[in-house]
């Protein structure tokens, strides 16, 4: 921590790092320590509305009457400080809709703490993937996911197409995508970011990110491109479609990893089976097929074949089309995990799914909503779900 010190630019908005010493825009507000322990109740545990990688998150009422996010940076946390400091820099300077917004920062003595726009509904992680309507009281329909979906790849083509220098993310996961009052998606945690120098493919840096989301390029070899944002915001569109977490250890092997799951069905033609059954039934069948099949295209083991977020964007919107032809086989966790892949199996809900799929402009499936490997019931439970083991 000894290393860093801030001072305040008087001239131009732009953060600068020379000799370890990083100092914070001037579009960043300052805050008093003491204003921050009037708004959190002295870290009242009351207040305590989450525990992330680098520190603990307290709601706040500022001074001004606004309520905040307050991002608490562990002392401990070394690698946490640097991402602290990255997390300031970058998001001062941009803006969006679909993006979290920072109110500024605190940084007196030890203490390092971001204070945000505090979003009412909370993570997609703590809501549509721990439980759905049940857990959350968060009614997530077919057109709420799809907004969702469109409002994710909106901020992430931001920051991949229109910022300057490109922003990659590094860490796009269903427990950095939070929700407002009105349910449209913003990303936070910029703490991995890092600008991308328009003159490099490029950044070969320390792997950082979440297991699950990382595409192979990035976890093997290190190589950071936008194009790894694509693979991770790919699996974080299936799970939005199919209410299900990328890995869950309580299915059965075939069932276990999402990616795998969707490539599967998608081989065989019954990509429709992976929709979340939470869903009754409604939603247009050839459009979450169509957002699954984006997800594939984002996922594809090349980097280069995956779409750049605009023409995702324009995918999931219908402005453009799939072609089937382009979809390629995705880069795969069990490719390097040494995982056995078993003869598929079909569960309760995929056998519902398909017969109802004869029909599918009255697509229902209620009388097996909450029993398939696709649904929030599942994913926390498990022993009655009707899967055989081998
Ligand atoms: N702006 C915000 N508004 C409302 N709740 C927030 C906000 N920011 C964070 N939270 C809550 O705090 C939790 C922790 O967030 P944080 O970004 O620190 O960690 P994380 O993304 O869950 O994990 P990691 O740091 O390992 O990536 C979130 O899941 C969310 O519930």
């Amino acid at each position: 921590m000894g290393c860093f010190w801030f001072s305040r630019h008087k001239s131009g908005g732009k953060p600068s790092e020379v000799d370890g010493e990083l100092s914070v825009s001037d579009k960043v507000k300052i805050y008093k320590y003491k204003e921050i322990r009037q708004a959190t109740d002295d870290f009242n545990p009351i207040n305590k509305i989450g525990e992330g990688g680098f520190g603990s998150v307290y709601k706040g009422c500022l001074r001004d009457g606004k309520v905040a996010a307050i991002k608490v940076l562990s002392a401990e946390s070394r690698q946490g400080v640097r991402e602290f400091l990255t997390e300031i820099n970058v998001i001062s300077e941009i803006q969006h809709e679909n993006l979290v917004k920072l109110y500024g920062c605190c940084v007196e003595g030890n203490h390092r703490i971001l204070v945000y726009n505090y979003l009412e509904n909370n993570s997609l992680d703590k809501t549509l993937l721990v439980g759905g309507y049940t857990q959350s009281g968060i009614k997530f329909d077919w057109s709420t996911r799809a907004n969702i979906c469109i409002g994710v790849a909106k901020g992430l083509s931001f920051l991949h197409e229109e910022v300057t220098p490109h922003i990659v993310h590094r860490d796009i996961k269903a427990s950095n995508i939070l929700l407002d009052r009105d349910l449209s998606p913003k990303i936070s945690d910029f703490g991995l970011a890092r600008l991308m120098p328009p003159n490099m493919t490029h950044v070969s840096t320390r792997v950082a990110g979440t297991l699950g989301y990382l595409a192979p390029e990035y976890a093997v070899r290190g190589q950071l491109t936008r194009k790894a944002d694509i693979y991770s915001f790919g699996v974080l569109l299936m799970e939005i479609v199919s209410g299900r977490s990328n890995k869950n250890t309580r299915l059965p092997t075939e069932y276990e990893y999402l990616l795998e799951r969707a490539w599967k069905l998608y081989e065989r033609n019954e990509l429709v089976d992976l929709v979340d059954t939470g869903l009754d039934g409604l939603f247009d069948v050839e459009e979450a097929c169509r957002y699954l099949k984006v997800g594939l295209l984002c996922t594809q083991d090349s980097p280069k074949l995956r779409p750049k977020m605009s023409t995702v964007v324009k995918l999931l919107t219908g402005t453009k089309n799939i072609d089937n032809k382009k979809i390629t086989r995705p880069g795969l966790i069990s490719d390097f995990m040494d995982l056995k892949v078993r003869e598929p199996v079909e569960t309760k809900a995929e056998q519902v799914n398909r017969h109802n799929c004869t029909n599918p402009s009255s697509y229902n499936v209620s009388s097996s909503s909450g029993t398939g490997e696709n649904s929030n019931a599942c994913s926390s439970g498990g022993s009655s779900v009707p899967f055989r083991k081998e």
